[in-house]
């Protein structure tokens, strides 16, 4: 190893060089020398290598050799060199873009060396590429390449390596990987099986490539910096939830009319923490309660009798019992989803109807924190003239104020008044065709 050779001293640089010479004639001979003979040549060789010397050597293979997947190790280490500036240096690089990933990658191309800085000690990292010898001649690219990392150091930074460096590699390497993959919305599909976990019927996903952040989302500037608050304090909060004894998870309630941005939020909390969501739209599942929730000493849910109750929004035509969902299978759905992932978890139920909602499923540990998306107010407002129109004060606003109080108006139907209709945007057409609107709304408020 060049880079390591030079790090060393004189005597390591000659006796590393010797080795190698060793190594090389090894390889020449190895097909002259008999399999238990080549064995007992390259553990003798390694030992030479030990003896003189002062580098240590770690190999992290791509594949476990019981198993078929890459090795997690492999993929930390890839994706750690890719970000780390020390990779800026490298002059192979292979790009590529790994499963799940919405964008290229570089990767450290094979038999390219980059050196590492680590807290003053050098880490030389080597990639290699093995193909296993094989008597099957195959047109198609080989299948069985089998890559490696090999990690160099001294061997006075053992203790660094193992207490401070791996975790180091492994932490930002998990990172890069969150960081470049294609994150996913999923969403509960109507009529699903929810006794099951079949998480296949029951899900459905799509990319998720929401522009929503909480920059542009509109609501009172005080809640929602409690809200970002709270993200923040769940996703730095592992060691905090560990100590207490709870699980790493986290569930939000949205509730209010429709077009309130409760849809909106939720992709502005994925934006901002970089997860996939779990949206579970309440309003689309009907649930009958026919199974009492307390639990017996046998742990089975009692049945009550003939009581049955409607407790959800059902649409009422639908009297198909296959598809409806009991509370209790909803309830060990959810707490099977919890529980079935390691790691953070934040699940966000929505709903229109919070108060028809049984008080099992939005209890504290289920539904944490409870957020109530509401009729625009001032303050969304001007976040949305500021969005939409670029205008922060006008001398309309006051009459909007007013209007805004008095009237029920949802921001999508703000934002949708609010839209410039033609690419000469004309701010005072625009809050005039919104007062007008204000004005209808606040007709059929006192109407209604
Ligand atoms: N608070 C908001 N801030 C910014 N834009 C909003 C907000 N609320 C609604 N909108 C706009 O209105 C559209 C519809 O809102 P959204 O889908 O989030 O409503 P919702 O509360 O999920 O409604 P539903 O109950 O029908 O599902 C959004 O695409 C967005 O453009
Ligand atoms: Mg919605």
């Amino acid at each position: 190893m060049e880079g390591a050779a030079a790090g060393g001293s004189w005597a390591a640089g000659f006796s590393l060089s010797a080795v190698a010479s060793l190594l090389f004639l090894f390889s020449m001979l190895q097909e002259h020398i008999p399999f238990q003979l080549q064995d007992y040549l390259a553990a003798m060789a390694a030992r030479l290598h030990d003896l003189l010397s002062p580098y240590v050597t770690v190999t992290i293979d791509d594949h476990a050799s019981d198993s078929f997947s890459r090795s997690e190790a492999f993929l930390a280490v890839e994706a750690y060199l890719s970000a780390s500036p020390c990779a800026a240096r490298a002059r192979r690089l292979r790009a590529d873009i790994a499963e799940g990933a919405d964008r290229m990658a570089l990767a450290v191309d094979d038999h390219e060396e980059v050196a590492d800085d680590f807290r003053g000690a050098t880490m030389w990292w080597r990639k290699s590429k093995a193909i296993p010898r094989a008597n099957v001649i195959s047109w198609a690219p080989r299948q069985d390449e089998r890559r490696s990392y090999h990690l160099t150091f001294h061997r006075r930074h053992r203790a660094l390596v193992e207490a401070d460096y791996f975790p180091h590699v492994l932490a930002e390497g998990r990172a890069v990987t969150v960081r470049n993959r294609q994150r996913r919305l999923f969403t509960n599909n109507p009529g699903a099986d929810w006794s099951g976990y079949d998480d296949a019927r029951v899900w459905s996903h799509v990319k998720l490539e929401h522009p929503s952040t909480f920059a542009t989302l509109a609501m009172d500037p005080v809640r929602k910096q409690e809200i970002i608050d709270d993200l923040d304090m769940f996703r730095d909060g592992k060691d905090y939830y560990a100590s207490v004894g709870k699980a790493w998870k986290r569930g939000y309630l949205l509730f209010g009319p429709p077009g309130t941005g409760k849809s909106t939020m939720i992709a502005a909390m994925a934006n901002f923490l970089d997860y996939d969501v779990y949206d579970l739209e309440l309003t689309a599942i009907i649930v009958i309660e026919d199974i009492d929730c307390s639990i017996d000493l046998t742990g089975k849910r009692k049945k009550k009798k003939k009581d049955k109750k409607k407790k959800m929004m059902p649409p009422s035509d639908d009297d198909d019992e296959e598809k409806k969902v009991t509370l209790s299978g909803l309830l060990n759905f959810i707490d099977g989803l919890w529980s079935a992932c390691g790691g953070e978890r934040i699940i966000i139920f929505t709903t229109n109807h919070k108060e028809k909602l049984d008080p099992a499923l939005i209890r504290r540990g289920r539904m944490d924190m409870h957020i109530e998306m509401s009729y625009c107010c001032f303050e969304s407002f001007k976040a949305l003239a500021k969005n939409y129109l670029g205008v922060e004060q006008h001398e309309m606003f006051g009459e909007i104020r007013q209007l805004l109080e008095e009237a029920d108006m949802s921001p999508a139907d703000v934002a949708e008044n609010l839209m410039p209709r033609s690419k000469t945007k004309d701010v005072d057409a625009c809050l005039e065709r919104l007062v007008k609107a204000l004005h209808e709304a606040k007709e059929t408020k006192a109407a209604g």
